[in-house]
């Protein structure tokens, strides 16, 4: 069985974006092939793709295919900021999805007309996956140091799946494995999206890390029972004081995590800090569809038409997170201050 560690959710091949439908999972490696960037927006909004630096890096991808499209245009610029739009409305809490349309819209924007701009920012978009997964085994070199020998607790899922390849936490706990570290994961099932039981269970499972699952729920009296010594989960947004966006429930796991005096670790490249948003007041949390509540497995858990609230995201505060480990270092508290240090401004 292939390790996890080198599974890539998304290639390109013959003139088309592959992704792995992260929807299937675990029962089924699926790949869809997309060729419209149409379809690259619906793939992102249904989830079928996930993670902050997996959607960014696919949003690169569906500029390129946007480009490819309005190319024979003479209003080909016109064309290509509505493409950019409609892919930057997706999802709107992580920030690496904006980032990344607008990182290649710049480029497009600087090229005259005639310049071969699909190809442009098709090659920026093959860059941006590499960096990306360059940028996580240096995350994960930075923090295998903090993790322990004992049990650490995961939230969603923050590894080949989320990203380009080899995840932020949990390439973190990847590099803390490979260096020996004696650790045992309790991954978070995750509701109501499951992917922690879905994903998180297929890539520790994959790479033969020790690791139990666990209804949310549980975290508490696993931390009780003294058998949690760190957490470590992703980010979808940090603000530039350090408040980070990520999957909801994560926000009750850092308050857990205080009371009980266990290290709280965020695990995020640096495209994932928002240096223009001063703290998380201001962070939009995507709402979700009902039926990812009342519905699991397609199968109905609660009476029809009942009222729901599914916010995907929650906003755990500065203040809380003991480090936020990032491709260029550990930042820790005032965050503000080592976050702007590690992006060199
Ligand atoms: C490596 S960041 C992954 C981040 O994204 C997840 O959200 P979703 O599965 O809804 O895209 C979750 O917040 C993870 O921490």
């Amino acid at each position: 069985m292939s390790k996890a560690d080198s599974v890539r959710a998304i290639r390109w091949e013959a003139d088309q974006l592959l992704l792995l439908d992260q929807r299937r999972l675990p029962q089924e490696e699926l790949i869809l092939r997309l060729g419209d960037y149409r379809e690259v927006v619906a793939a992102i909004r249904n989830m079928a793709v996930r993670g902050a630096p997996a959607i960014g890096v696919t949003a690169a991808y569906a500029m390129a295919l946007a480009a490819r499209e309005a190319a024979p245009y003479p209003d080909w610029r016109e064309r290509l900021r509505g493409g950019a739009e409609q892919i930057k409305a997706a999802r709107p809490t992580a920030v690496n999805l904006a980032w990344a349309v607008d990182r290649q819209w710049t480029l497009a924007e600087q090229m005259g007309a005639g310049a071969d701009v699909a190809t442009t920012l098709l090659q920026a978009a093959h860059d941006l996956l590499e960096d990306d997964i360059a940028a996580n085994r240096q995350m994960g070199a930075f923090g295998a140091s903090l993790m322990p020998d004992g049990g650490v607790l995961t939230h969603c899922n923050t590894g080949s799946l989320a990203t380009g390849g080899f995840g932020t936490a949990l390439g973190v706990i990847r590099a803390a494995v490979a260096a020996g570290k004696a650790l045992r994961v309790y991954a978070d099932e995750t509701r109501p999206w499951l992917q922690g039981a879905r994903l998180t269970a297929w890539e520790l499972q994959k790479d033969g890390i020790p690791f139990s699952l666990n209804v949310d729920g549980a975290a508490a009296a696993l931390m009780q029972q003294g058998l949690i010594q760190a957490v470590i989960v992703g980010a979808d947004r940090i603000a530039a004081n350090g408040d980070a966006a990520n999957k909801i429930g994560t926000y009750a796991l850092a308050v857990l995590a205080h009371y009980h005096g266990i290290p709280f670790y965020v695990a995020a490249p640096l495209s994932t800090v928002d240096f223009a948003m001063a703290h998380g007041a201001g962070i939009v949390i995507e709402e979700r569809p009902p039926e990812e509540v009342t519905h699991c497995a397609g199968l109905a858990v609660a009476p029809a038409g009942v009222q729901v609230r599914n916010p995907a995201f929650d906003v755990t505060p500065a203040a809380l997170i003991s480090a936020i480990i990032t491709e260029r270092g550990v930042a820790r508290p005032s965050f503000a201050a080592s976050l702007r240090e590690l992006r060199g401004a």
